[in-house]
């Protein structure tokens, strides 16, 4: 039950949404249990940001929410993935990009807790 939202500041094309949507189904899948096929994966683009005081062009935000838990060395794992990904398809420096996680012991689907 992953669920990642991808805020970022630029806009992105239909073609970048489903190459980055690809990616993160992959990487996701380093996490033990985790799998693209229950990854939900939303976008939202084309956002005023601002980071140090200042209006970036070029900066993201990533909201990784997971059913359970999972290790400090994965999610640093998927962080680095992440980060990489960012910065090698859309050019957004590193130290731009922010990543959270969060856990979550109740989660439901199709009308009931898992
Ligand atoms: O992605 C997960 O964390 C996940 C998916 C999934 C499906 C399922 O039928 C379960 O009982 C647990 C579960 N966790």
């Amino acid at each position: 039950m992953p669920y990642i939202n991808n805020t970022v500041s630029m806009k992105l094309t239909l073609e970048q949404e489903e190459y980055i949507k690809s990616q993160l189904g992959k990487i996701i899948s380093e996490i033990p249990n985790k799998t693209e096929q229950w990854l939900m994966v939303s976008f939202s683009d084309d956002k005023v940001m601002y980071f140090g005081g200042e209006r970036k062009t070029k900066v993201a935000y990533i909201d990784i929410r997971l059913l359970g838990s999972c290790s400090r060395e994965h999610k640093n794992k998927i962080a680095n993935l992440i980060t990489e990904l960012f910065n090698d398809y859309l050019e957004i420096p590193n130290d731009c990009i922010y990543i959270t996680f969060q856990e979550f012991k109740d989660w439901a689907w199709n009308g009931s807790l898992f």
